[in-house]
């Protein structure tokens, strides 16, 4: 099946996207995973899909798909890329939509300076919507969920890492460290990500707070790996670091592939998260039945 995509970038998170508005492709989880293997397919974070109005009052709705093709809540640099691919595809004349996604409405609105806002709805702290297993873990002393010990692994001597537990629709795990550049994220990362305590696993942020407007971040993305930023991943931590006391509610976040703005005002308030969307390129390829796609190296 010969199919055409964009290709694009949000702060160095890359996505495939699909325009379905006029018909949907029927891919699969393995044509996913064709779609978003460096050496085999296009390469990318996750794939993006846009169809039709679900609803009256929705003008899209909007489908994310992990490299490692499971589909999944939420996407929020995914999100500007959408918005970007709305407007430059004249699927819409309006400069902010309302997008239907797995874990609700959200609002990105096109800036003029070409950057884009997306209003991704209010965190999620319940341990059991996350999903987090807190089940034996010893309770929070005042019933928060900003210090969750959680041992990785089961050897004596595992470390074990003190983790912000909370939803932005998707689950995320989100630890303080003092140097972003030396943090053990890639021994640590699928450790937390396939942690038995998350039965949807999870994406595992490493945070520097610089300033109390600042902070470094890398997130080991649940289903795709470490990933050069994770917008959701970004509001997870402003949120987490808000409520532990170290965050003013706007916080630039510094990430490998450039700056996300973040700002919540606190209980029950969205998450407003600002950013770059980039067209990188168009094209056009053949996607197999059965496809051949990389071996872990
Ligand atoms: N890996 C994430 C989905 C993509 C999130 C990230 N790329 C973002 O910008 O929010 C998950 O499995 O929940």
């Amino acid at each position: 099946m010969r199919i055409r995509f964009t290709k694009m970038q949000g702060a160095g998170n890359d996505f495939v996207v699909l325009d379905e508005t006029r018909g949907t492709l029927g891919l699969s989880a393995a044509q996913y995973r064709f779609l978003a293997d460096r050496h085999f397919g296009v390469g990318a974070d996750q794939i993006l899909t846009v169809r039709p109005s679900p609803a009256e009052g929705i003008d899209f709705q909007y489908v994310i798909h992990n490299a490692d093709g499971g589909e999944v809540e939420q996407c929020g640099n995914g999100a500007r890329c959408f918005m970007r691919f709305v407007k430059e595809h004249k699927l819409t004349d309006k400069t902010q939509v309302r997008v239907q996604t797995l874990a609700g409405v959200i609002e990105p609105r096109m800036g003029a300076d070409g950057r884009v806002t997306v209003d991704m709805g209010a965190p999620i702290f319940e341990a059991a919507r996350v999903p987090f297993d807190t089940a034996g873990l010893d309770a929070q002393p005042d019933g928060s969920w900003e210090k969750w010990h959680l041992a990785l692994g089961t050897r004596a001597g595992s470390p074990i890492v003190s983790v912000a537990v909370l939803s932005m629709g998707n689950p995320h795990a989100v630890q303080v460290v003092d140097n972003v550049d030396t943090a053990p994220v890639a021994e640590q990362g699928p450790q937390i990500e396939h942690h038995p305590r998350f039965p949807q696993r999870v994406n595992a942020g490493f945070m520097q707070v610089v300033d109390r407007s600042h902070i470094k971040l890398r997130v080991f993305e649940r289903g795709a790996g470490e990933t050069l930023a994770c917008g959701t991943g970004a509001c997870a931590a402003v949120v987490a670091g808000i409520r532990l006391g170290l965050l003013e509610s706007r916080v630039d976040v510094q990430t490998h592939g450039g700056i996300l703005t973040i700002e919540w005002q606190g209980e029950g308030q969205p998450v407003l998260m600002t950013g770059p969307a980039t067209t990188v390129f168009e094209g056009d390829i053949d996607v197999p039945e059965v496809p051949e796609i990389s071996e872990q190296p």
